[in-house]
């Protein structure tokens, strides 16, 4: 029988290879349609007596990413349509659909003859699952194979039976530890945590795959052998008895209880231990149903996957307008930025130019990708080739007529407008008229800076984060004159280097600083209030920010704060700031020479390593301190939250981000807004507008007009809007 998405060629041992290789697909992962055909070939090769064991492999250099988009987003429909109906009836439709998966898997694991799945590539979620179900599992040494099961980063869990097997495998810490951190493993890792086999060279994984079947392999899961009992006892071992009082601590220390699919995960593992194989795939499919009906897992799922994929893809691209290869991009200023920048765009395969004042600086600037290129070798994520292969593409210049062959100009030079200035003319004179130029300026709007241009429909911001290399996001900054053209370039750019983008219209501080910089002003009136610093950060940490905004601060320098706010002053009138921050920050920076991480002297102190970081003690001696009875943590919390939340709402209603994807993803993405609420109106969607209407006002009685709800928010809160639902960029196709 022929399949679509895989074949099946018996040989002459009785061994039935299954290669999964789904047509025009770059990775393979579980359809509705995948899911009946493995249906089928299972029981074909169950009634097949010439079969006497299945290889399942995978025909792409990957295994298999794990879940589909369209399952998730038939679940979530049902989920979003249904419930307010019927929540009883909706929630046993989850059940069973849940159970589809789960069902599966118990069938291949007790269909009676053994199965071995080659892990040839990156084994993620659902694929790992189904391999967990197999009774031998052999993983390639390959670098690229990657082992995880990481649906706890979009609010779920392993729900097709991983935590039932995982946790009867591996040392329930272990187990815990993979599932609620969403963590990658290596092959070796994977094999030491007993969840594989074996592991081989790449060439000898179906060999070795069919001789396990070859060598007897038993077609029984352990658990389904007498007198099973889990590594290391179970439960009721001495070892347990300090684990299992420990672990929701551990969590709760790790998670401030934010995300229900990591508590999930616990219950189910503890509570699945103590019952027979079966019972806990039950617990296991009565919690992942309740986790998905969870407004954390909804707006996660939305922003952190479904949002995220489809602004990767393009979501904001103009229609019409032709795909740019990108065949040479130049990089102006080879400084902080501009070096990364040459870097990540090399890595993707596309040549650089990189343009400095002179050849020593531009050299430099090369210099910092052949810094990133040996610590990728030396970590094994590159090889000494690649490695080689990247830097060739990146070519240091200090003369402007290099860049004639560019599809692509980003600047990176001094934030200076003068200097910008002298290099738009400079590259423009040079530059083909196809090319677009791109500015990184983070505080300098677009449109001014284009009106140094000749082509101003050709100029756009490109604006990337520190770490280039590592943060996923980067804002397509619109000048009024900037032209569709130009938009699709720098979306084929940002898609290139695989980053995410979101597409913002020029205003001070863009998208993300803007909002960055609330959330570390309102830090500032908490230190004004007296609040101990400490509980500040504590309050942030607990609110689910990765970093507290003090140590934010720290980062972006104190003395780039002071620079922003003067020139806010200097722009828009003594009014338009705080007069205390500026007090604030002038005192630091002036007074107590405290720039943040850059001088070692910040909020922090920065002692040499091995020594950590501290809260600098001259900050009690700023303001008045309050007891730590006199904080209600609780309320700088919301404050957090809100404040930030509020400020993408203001973007939202000036026009400045158009679609509140971008605000989510940008507000996660570019300063890791609280990832479980799914981004920053997600959190005021999820709470309801009035809700969050209402607690505006109370906070802005308390602590101030900033907190004041805007006319948009009143306005949709009296009609009783969602961001998602006005706005409406996001279409979720109904459940087959
Ligand atoms: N530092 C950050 O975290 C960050 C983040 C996002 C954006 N940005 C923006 O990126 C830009 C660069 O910032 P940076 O931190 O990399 O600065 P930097 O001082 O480290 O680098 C600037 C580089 O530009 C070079 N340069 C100056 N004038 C030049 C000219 N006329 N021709 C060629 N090269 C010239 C300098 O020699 C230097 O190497 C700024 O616009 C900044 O606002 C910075």
């Amino acid at each position: 029988m022929a399949y679509t998405n895989f074949t099946v060629e018996t040989d002459a041992d009785g061994i039935a290879l299954v290669t999964w290789d789904m047509p025009g697909k770059s990775m393979n992962v579980f359809t509705a349609e995948v899911m009946d055909e493995l249906n089928a070939i299972l029981d074909a090769t169950v009634a097949d007596a010439a079969v006497k064991g299945v290889v399942f492999t995978s025909g792409k250099s990957s295994f298999s990413g794990g879940a589909d988009l369209s399952m998730i987003k038939s679940m979530f429909s049902l989920y979003q349509d249904e419930k307010a109906k019927d929540p009883a009836a909706t929630a046993q439709k989850l059940f069973n659909l849940v159970g589809r998966m789960t069902g599966l898997f118990r069938k291949l694991e007790t269909c009676g003859k053994p199965w071995v799945s080659a892990i040839n590539g990156t084994c993620m979620g659902g694929a790992f699952e189904l391999s967990l179900a197999c009774h031998g599992r052999v993983a390639s040494n390959a670098k690229s194979v990657k082992i995880a099961l990481p649906e706890v980063k979009v609010g779920l869990f392993p729900g097709a039976g991983g935590t039932q097997r995982v946790s009867r495998l591996a040392d329930a810490q272990s187990a815990l530890q993979m599932m609620t951190t969403g963590q990658s493993l290596t092959a070796a890792r994977a094999k030491a945590m007993n969840l594989v086999h074996q592991v081989v060279e790449p060439d000898q994984l179906i060999p070795a795959a069919k001789q396990m079947i070859k060598d007897g392999l038993k077609p029984v899961a352990p658990w389904d052998e007498k007198g099973f009992k889990a590594p290391g006892g179970g439960i009721w071992t001495p070892a347990a008895a300090q684990l299992w009082p420990a672990a929701p601590a551990i969590l709760r220390r790790e998670t401030s209880g934010n995300y229900p699919a990591a508590l999930a995960i616990l219950k189910c593992v503890y509570e699945g231990l103590q019952v027979p194989f079966d019972t806990g795939l039950k617990i296991e499919q009565r919690y992942f149903t309740h986790v998905l009906q969870t407004t954390e897992a909804y707006s996660m799922i939305r922003s952190l996957f479904i949002s995220m994929q489809e602004l990767g893809k393009g979501a904001r691209r103009p229609a019409g307008q032709p795909k740019t290869e990108l065949k040479n991009v130049g990089v102006v200023g080879a400084g902080f930025m501009g070096a990364s920048i040459a870097y990540v765009t090399a890595a993707a395969g596309i040549p650089v130019t990189l343009i400095d004042r002179d050849i020593e600086a531009a050299t430099k600037g090369k210099g910092v990708g052949e810094g990133l290129v040996k610590d990728s070798i030396s970590k094994g994520r590159m090889t000494q080739d690649e490695g080689a292969a990247l830097l060739s593409r990146i070519t240091p210049s200090a003369d402007y007529s290099d860049l004639k062959d560019a599809d692509l100009v980003i600047e990176a030079v001094f934030e200076d407008r003068e200097v910008k200035k002298a290099v738009i003319e400079a590259v423009e004179a040079v530059l083909p008229p196809t090319a677009v130029f791109a500015s990184n300026t983070s505080t300098l709007p677009i449109t001014g800076l284009a009106k140094n241009s000749k082509r101003p429909a050709d100029f756009i911001g490109v604006h990337f984060f520190s770490p280039v290399e590592k943060m996923m996001l980067t804002e397509v900054i619109l000048g009024k004159e900037t032209g569709d053209r130009a938009i699709a370039v720098a979306l084929d750019y940002v898609a290139a280097i695989k980053k995410t983008p979101i597409v913002v219209n020029d205003t001070r501080g863009f998208f993300v600083n803007r909002c960055v910089f609330r959330y570390i002003h309102e830090a500032y009136d908490m230190l004004i209030e007296g609040v101990p610093a400490a509980m500040i950060e504590n309050a942030a940490k607990m609110a689910g920010m990765p970093v507290g905004p003090l140590a934010l601060n720290d980062e972006v320098a104190i003395d780039l704060s002071y620079k922003i706010l003067k020139a806010t002053v200097a722009d828009l009138g003594e009014k338009a700031v705080d007069p205390r921050h500026m007090q604030l920050v002038t005192g630091l920076v002036e007074r107590e020479g405290r720039l943040g991480r850059k001088n070692a002297k910040g909020f922090y102190e920065y002692p040499p390593k091995p020594a950590k970081k501290s809260l600098w003690p001259g900050l009690r001696e700023l303001y008045p301190q309050k007891k730590a009875d006199e904080v209600d943590v609780g309320v700088l919390k919301q404050r957090f939250l809100v404040t930030i939340a509020l400020e993408a709402a203001r973007t939202i209603e000036e026009g400045i981000v158009t679609d509140p994807r971008e605000a989510d993803v940008g507000s996660i993405l570019g300063f890791g807004f609280a990832p479980y609420t799914g981004g920053a109106l997600s959190y005021i969607d999820g709470m309801g507008v009035k809700t969050f209407v209402d607690l505006c006002e109370k906070l802005a009685a308390a602590y101030g007009p900033h907190f004041q709800p805007t006319a948009l928010l009143k306005d949709m809160a009296a009609k009783g809007e969602t961001f998602y639902g006005r706005f409406d960029p996001y279409r979720v196709e109904k459940a087959a």
